[in-house]
């Protein structure tokens, strides 16, 4: 065999796959066609999250791209083709297939190894909406090469990507129309929290349109139409934040006998092992969280799968994930609407009684923290901590400690016993988790689903 492990994909889960494998002294090829970094590095979280920065920063769009190009450049440096061979993983540049379980072929060049890991993420979804696919849809592959800005601009999707783009083009001057099949923005996330951001967008000017399921798309270069049920909105550009769809075209995954499942997704147990013996699969690619951190975390299994065979690592730790608007809302594990536990509790905190928020005058926001009983020990101690959703300035940040408390199982009140410095915004998650332990400022948790518990907040 050419090698002891062949990587498909050079974003974030192909890229903590080589560098797991490589450091077990395995000899590994990484092939990706994009350069190293992926989607994250190149058109997902970097340019995006460098992007909203430069619109809280008040720049000129134009000074922005500028930003999102220098800062794209300088992260994308850190992981190069020549960083990586330095780390001692051979790379090939190219678009990999299949054309057998333990060979691939790229650009007429075959590769053989008895471990291959499946890293080749996913791409822009562009839904079959008539019309859409004649007229010039700006998607996260283009948007960020724009130079100059549109005037106005029209969002297809209400998700993370809606999102985050929607304010920073807004606050980057652009007229921004968002729209939202969904009763809400950002559907998985805590009602309160899209219903929350829904008033801050149109506040700051962007046109929300929730329940309006695109359904005709029609224009050209000087501008675009979309009819909604009975709406009809107009821009000089469209983005389409739709989603995105498992990247496996071209792969040949049936001459190496990998299955996918109903939405092109690789089929993957929890060790990350595909249908076929000695393949593995990581990243967006699997469809099981399309995050960097989980792509990252899941290239790390996969590393530890391909060289052990008894105790190999699984996939279960809770995955936070954090849309970055302003204000930020990260979640990790269950929020309140998915819960099904009613011996569960709620603690609930606005941001307006928390102190660095009162003066930071950035109270629009408010913590879920949602404990459980521990096994055999009730809820003594607060109980195990089964999810959290923060909205506010740094909720990011914030989500940090429940995960961490999630992940270790730890009692929920531990995070109350804790000091945490004052004035600081996790001061709140302290606040928050003293309520299952007692009372704290008036609040105490409350049993999950209350009748009428929206009227409490
Ligand atoms: C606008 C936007 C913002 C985002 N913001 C965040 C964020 O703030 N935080 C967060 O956690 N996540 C964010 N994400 C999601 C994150 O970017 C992805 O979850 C992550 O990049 C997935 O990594 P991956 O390694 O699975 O796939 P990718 O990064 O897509 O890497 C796949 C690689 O495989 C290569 N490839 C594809 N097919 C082949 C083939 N046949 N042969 C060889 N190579 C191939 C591609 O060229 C690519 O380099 C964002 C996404 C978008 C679009
Ligand atoms: N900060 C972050 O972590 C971050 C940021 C951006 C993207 N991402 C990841 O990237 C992935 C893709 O994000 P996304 O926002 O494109 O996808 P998404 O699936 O989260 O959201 C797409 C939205 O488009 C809506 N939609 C679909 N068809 C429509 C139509 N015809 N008319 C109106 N609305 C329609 C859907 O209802 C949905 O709410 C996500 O899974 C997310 O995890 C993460």
């Amino acid at each position: 065999m050419d090698y002891d492990v062949i990587v498909l994909g050079g974003g974030a889960a192909g890229l903590a796959t080589a560098r797991g494998t490589v450091v077990a002294d395995a000899r590994t090829l990484l092939v990706t066609e994009g350069p190293p970094g992926g989607d994250c590095t190149f058109t997902g979280c970097v340019p995006s999250k460098t992007l909203l920065e430069s619109a809280a920063d008040g720049l000129p769009f134009d000074t922005a791209m500028a930003r999102v190009r220098e800062t794209v450049a300088a992260i994308a440096a850190t992981e190069n083709e020549d960083v990586l061979r330095a780390e001692g993983i051979d790379v090939r540049r190219g678009r990999a297939r299949f054309t057998g379980r333990t060979s691939i072929d790229v650009a007429g060049q075959r590769f053989n190894a008895p471990r291959i890991v499946i890293a080749t993420g996913a791409t822009p979804l562009l839904p079959p909406i008539p019309g859409l696919a004649d007229v010039p849809a700006l998607t996260t592959d283009t948007v960020f090469d724009l130079t100059d800005a549109p005037e106005s601009l029209a969002v297809l999707g209400g998700g993370a990507v809606g999102c985050e783009l929607a304010q920073a083009f807004a606050r980057l001057g652009v007229r921004v129309s968002l729209i939202e099949a969904a009763n809400r923005l950002l559907p998985g996330v805590d009602p309160q929290a899209s219903a929350l951001l829904t008033d801050v967008f149109r506040a700051e000017g962007i046109d929300v349109a929730t329940g309006a399921a695109v359904e005709s798309v029609h224009g050209d270069d000087s501008g675009i139409t979309l009819r909604a049920g009975e709406r009809t909105i107009t821009a000089q550009r469209l983005l389409v934040a739709a989603g995105r769809r498992p990247a496996t075209e071209g792969l040949c995954l049936a001459a190496a006998g990998v299955a996918t499942g109903a939405r092109g997704e690789i089929r993957t147990d929890r060790h990350l092992a595909t249908t076929a013996r000695g393949v593995f699969a990581a990243g967006d690619v699997t469809g099981r969280a399309e995050l960097t951190h989980a792509a990252y975390a899941m290239g790390r299994i996969a590393a530890g799968s391909t060289s052990r065979r008894f105790r190999r690592p699984s996939w279960g730790t809770p995955i936070p994930s954090v849309v970055f608007t302003d204000p930020e809302i990260a979640t990790v594990g269950l929020a309140e609407h998915e819960v099904t536990d009613l011996r569960a509790r709620v603690a609930y905190l606005p941001m307006s009684e928390v102190d660095r928020a009162v003066a930071a005058d950035a109270t629009a926001g408010f913590v879920t923290l949602i404990a459980g009983p521990k096994r055999l020990l009730g809820n003594a101690g607060g109980g195990r901590l089964l999810g959290a959703t923060v909205v506010g300035k740094r909720a990011g940040e914030l989500i940090g400690e429940p995960t961490l408390a999630m992940t270790s199982g730890m009692f929920t009140g531990r995070l109350a016993q804790a000091v945490h410095a004052y004035p600081t915004w996790s001061i709140a998650i302290q606040q928050a988790a003293a309520q299952f332990v007692g009372e704290f400022g008036g609040r105490t948790a409350r049993p999950v689903h209350t009748p009428g518990a929206d009227r409490q907040r």
